[in-house]
């Protein structure tokens, strides 16, 4: 695996790329914990970070070999590079909330070339925006840090059916289908998806994990918590979020959407 700083409009972001022995895909963690970045090192919660990626390889691997593969800790400059070590996860305050944890599937059409058929591509931008938010802390009311949390990026396009087939039963809505009688017309299921990757990276950087954080995790789809639970990890809050897929009625917006909304009309 490797990691390295990405700057986004919302901030430093760290990205993780995983190599797995499941299926031959490289899938991602986005972790937003900027305060690692940040150069007074003052935060009072734990930094995120991968147990694999921080832990030593092999004994000849030399720091160049470490830094290369992103297991630095601080910023990277042509002046600092600080090699980090295993990770020795402490636990949080405990008026630091959990982190907040999005499990985000790929979907080409809507992020990469701005489909309208889906909001898959807002939705991932919505997530990496409301988890950069800064938290308050319940013992304070004016004391914040900044926000803290992880979007997991898995691929598997189309709800796990791949490009190909999405394309096909994109042809089939267009005559009439819905979503689901189209992946089925087709020999899939109407969702191919599984989250067990998702809970293995997870567990990797200390979310949901025995020996790590406790998470809230953003999603309106219950599946997703069942598959995380039956994988052992503790997801301490659902946090509904986004309007449903397929639904354009604003009445069934989130409150964030809502927000986001007017800023649009009022811009
Ligand atoms: N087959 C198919 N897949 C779609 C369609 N529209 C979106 N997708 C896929 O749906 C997936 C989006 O899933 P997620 O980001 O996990 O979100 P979700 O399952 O809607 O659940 P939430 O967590 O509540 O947002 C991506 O893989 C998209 O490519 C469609 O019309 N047909």
């Amino acid at each position: 695996m490797a990691r390295t700083r990405i700057p986004t409009p919302h901030g430093t972001v760290f990205l993780h790329l995983y190599h797995n022995t499941l299926d031959n895909k490289e899938h991602l963690a986005i972790v937003i914990d900027p305060a690692q970045y940040s150069t007074n090192n003052q935060s009072i919660a734990p930094p995120i970070r991968s147990r694999s990626l921080d832990a030593i390889w092999s004994n000849d691997e030399t720091q160049e070999d470490r830094i290369l593969r992103g297991a630095y800790v601080g910023r990277l400059t042509p002046e600092t590079r600080i090699p980090s070590r295993p990770i020795d996860q402490s636990r949080p305050p405990t008026d630091v909330p959990p982190p907040l944890v999005r499990i985000h599937s790929e979907c080409f059409t809507g992020e990469t070339i701005g489909s309208l058929r889906c909001d898959c591509g807002e939705q991932l931008d919505e997530a990496i925006r409301l988890i950069s938010q800064p938290i308050q802390l319940s013992t304070s009311s004016s004391a914040t840090i900044p926000g803290r949390g992880a979007v997991i990026y898995l691929r598997q396009e189309g709800r796990g059916i791949g490009l190909l087939s999405k394309i096909q039963a994109y042809n089939l809505q267009d005559v009439g289908h819905d979503t689901v009688t189209a992946n089925i017309l087709l020999g899939h299921k109407a969702d191919e998806r599984g989250y067990d990757i998702a809970a293995a990276i997870l567990r990797d950087l200390g979310l949901g994990s025995e020996q790590g954080e406790s998470i809230r995790l953003l999603t309106n789809n219950p599946d997703k918590v069942m598959a995380l639970e039956q994988e052992g990890l503790t997801v301490l809050e659902r946090l509904r979020w986004y309007r449903d897929h397929g639904s354009a009625n604003p009445s069934q917006l989130c409150p964030q959407v809502h927000l986001r909304v007017a800023r649009q009309a009022s811009a």
